[in-house]
């Protein structure tokens, strides 16, 4: 399902920290929302998961509109927040039951889906656990099979591997692209660690509120001369605050 954003923009009280953001996601591909902090990442996921009212600017699934059919647009989207959001005393499969209630699944479907997705993420061992016992990759493991319950077209990820040491940052990000060319997940990954981004991927580069780019990343340094992503992010973002 493609997605496009529309000349989004928000301000917190006066302060404007989104300004005429457009872009397009393709429908299943892996695409890197990269910037540092502050840059406007959460803000940009809070106002496409309606944590945030729309003040400017529309997104589009599948040429649904978030502004006038918002309940539509919402059932094609997971989500996996920056924070944690899994309640630590339930089991895996209690958090999964639960939210696949809140979706409006029979007891029966849930059961199918969240046994599915207990087992594509591997989490079947670890079913009955509380979750407050995982550690931190399979906690992330299990918010990602709660947002896909749903089977949604686009998964949101806001830098999802804060807090995992290297090796688990690595597998988890590995997963998502398996989830992404498997079941053609349009998967959109916010992170301010370029090692995330790999240079066949779309990225978007967000600095200050503005989109300074959005391509793959190969064109990207081609573009801009830069001889890695890393360099081309900094010559970016560097001629922005100039
Ligand atoms: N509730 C708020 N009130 C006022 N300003 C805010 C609020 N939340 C965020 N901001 C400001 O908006 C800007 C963008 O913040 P946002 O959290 O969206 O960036 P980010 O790219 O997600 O950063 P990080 O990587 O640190 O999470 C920052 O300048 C931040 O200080």
């Amino acid at each position: 399902m493609n997605v496009e954003a529309r000349d989004i923009g928000y301000r917190y009280r006066r302060h404007p920290v989104l300004q005429e953001v457009s872009f397009t996601l393709a429908s299943g591909r892996f695409h890197a929302l990269l910037g540092p902090n502050g840059a406007g990442k959460s803000t940009l996921f809070g106002l496409m998961t309606r944590l945030l009212a729309l003040q400017q600017g529309d997104l589009l699934l599948g040429g649904r509109s978030l502004k006038r059919q918002p309940a539509a647009v919402m059932r094609y989207l997971g989500v996996v927040f920056q924070h944690n959001a899994l309640d630590l005393d339930l089991s895996v499969t209690q958090n999964l039951r639960y939210h696949a209630a809140l979706h409006g699944l029979s007891p029966r479907q849930a059961r199918q889906r969240c046994d599915e997705e207990l087992e594509r993420q591997q989490l079947v061992e670890h079913s009955r656990t509380p979750v407050r016992r995982l550690n931190g990759g399979h906690r992330r493991r299990v918010e990602i099979a709660r947002a896909l319950l749903h089977r949604p077209a686009l998964l949101l990820l806001d830098e999802p591997t804060a807090g995992l040491d290297l090796d688990s940052r690595a597998a988890l990000n590995a997963h998502v692209r398996e989830l992404c060319r498997e079941r053609g997940l349009t998967v959109l990954w916010a992170t301010h660690l370029i090692e995330e981004v790999a240079p066949q991927d779309q990225v978007m580069v967000l600095h200050r509120g503005r989109l300074l780019a959005a391509e793959s990343g190969e064109a990207l340094c081609r573009h801009h001369g830069g001889a890695s992503l890393t360099e081309t992010f900094n010559t970016l973002t560097r001629e922005a605050v100039a």
